[in-house]
């Protein structure tokens, strides 16, 4: 049966966060950051004093950003028990610790001390949410919001129902992320990492080998990718950056080029196999994505970028430096 939302996501005040550590305190910097009331519940003792300077920390930040009307560290609560915590909740977002027995149990929790309507995010990194809700008894209001570190400034959130989720609180909870200024990824299908870890899990295993081969340290990894790939990723993506390998050819010409090299021993994952529907498939989808943008355009657009972004740290490494009392950096 479909059922009703309590209320709309342009009408939530309060937002539960249930689990308060470098996620759920992330979350509840960002939700105070955008004007709503928050009630976090942790059981570890020390959880109000660790998250309020959390919150404090990430205050500055918010405020360079652009705090909404209202926002205010004075709009958090601890509540004394998860009940508590849940009864006003408008949404819930969940972050406790990855295990899935615990997120099974805790899912279960929620949801019988939550009133009907309310949708319920949970931060996991990579379980499905068809394996996590099998305890609850109204599993359809139950969705994955997957943030990335620091939730308060990485704006995408990857959103995913499981086999027992509606599609009402799937839509529900996409649209509330959006009013709350993330920037959503709303997935039609259940993914193992879902699309960003599934990403960056690739890169991370990768530099794994190098490191357990002695083949590349972990300093020459992090600056082949600061100074290299990650700075393009942060506005084209690995696509649209590979496209622009293509020169005027695109990714056609790209993958015509290149395409052999994903059988080369670049890689200890297994390359799939390069079949003209998937050679197809990537032309068309990145033809999409560039939505008839010149090749002319994308590289002004990407300079124009990367140079800011590199201005950017360059500045905040000067005010760094100065901080630390270094003079002109
Ligand atoms: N750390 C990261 O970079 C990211 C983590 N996540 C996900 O966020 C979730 C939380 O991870 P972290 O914040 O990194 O872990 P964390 O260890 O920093 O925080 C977990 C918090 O949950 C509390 N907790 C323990 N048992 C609990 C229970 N039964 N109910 C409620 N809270 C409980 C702990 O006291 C702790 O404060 C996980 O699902 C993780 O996969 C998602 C994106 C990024
Ligand atoms: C390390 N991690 C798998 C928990 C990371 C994430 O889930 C997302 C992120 O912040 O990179």
């Amino acid at each position: 049966m479909t059922k009703i939302a309590k209320t709309s996501p342009e009408s939530v005040r309060t937002v539960a966060c249930i689990g308060a550590g470098v996620i759920g305190g992330g979350w509840v910097a960002h939700f105070l950051g955008r004007g709503y009331q928050v009630v976090a519940w942790d059981p570890a003792p020390d959880a109000e004093q660790k998250l309020r300077s959390l919150v404090d920390s990430a205050w500055p930040a918010l405020e360079r950003l652009g705090l909404a009307e209202g926002a205010s560290k004075d709009n958090l609560t601890v509540a004394p028990t998860l009940a508590e915590a849940v009864a006003g909740a408008d949404f819930v977002q969940e972050s406790a610790p990855e295990r899935l027995d615990l997120k099974a149990d805790l899912l279960a929790e929620i949801d019988a001390a939550l009133p009907e309507g309310v949708v319920v995010g949970s931060s996991t990194s990579g379980y499905s949410m068809s394996e996590m809700q099998v305890k609850a008894a109204d599993p359809s209001r139950l969705v994955v919001g997957h943030p990335f570190n620091p939730p308060y400034l990485v704006p995408l959130v990857e959103v995913v129902g499981g086999e027992k989720s509606e599609q009402w609180a799937v839509d529900w909870a996409s649209e509330f992320y959006r009013l709350a200024g993330k920037s959503v990824i709303t997935m039609d299908q259940e993914l193992p990492g879902f699309i960003g870890n599934r990403i960056q899990e690739a890169a991370w295993r990768e530099a794994l080998h190098m490191v357990a081969e002695g083949e590349a340290t972990v300093a020459q990894i992090d600056q082949a990718m600061t100074d290299g790939p990650g700075l393009r990723w942060a506005f084209h993506g690995p696509c649209t950056t590979f496209h622009l390998a293509g020169g005027e050819g695109g990714m056609a010409h790209m993958l015509d080029h290149f395409g052999p090299s994903l059988k080369a021993p670049w890689t200890r994952l297994e390359a799939p196999e390069l079949t003209t529907e998937l050679r197809d498939r990537m032309v068309e989808q990145t033809d999409e994505v560039v939505d008839g943008r010149s090749t002319a355009e994308l590289i002004a657009q990407r300079d124009r970028r990367m140079i800011a972004i590199m201005r950017a740290l360059e500045e905040v490494e000067r005010e760094e430096a100065a901080e630390r009392g270094e003079g002109q950096a």
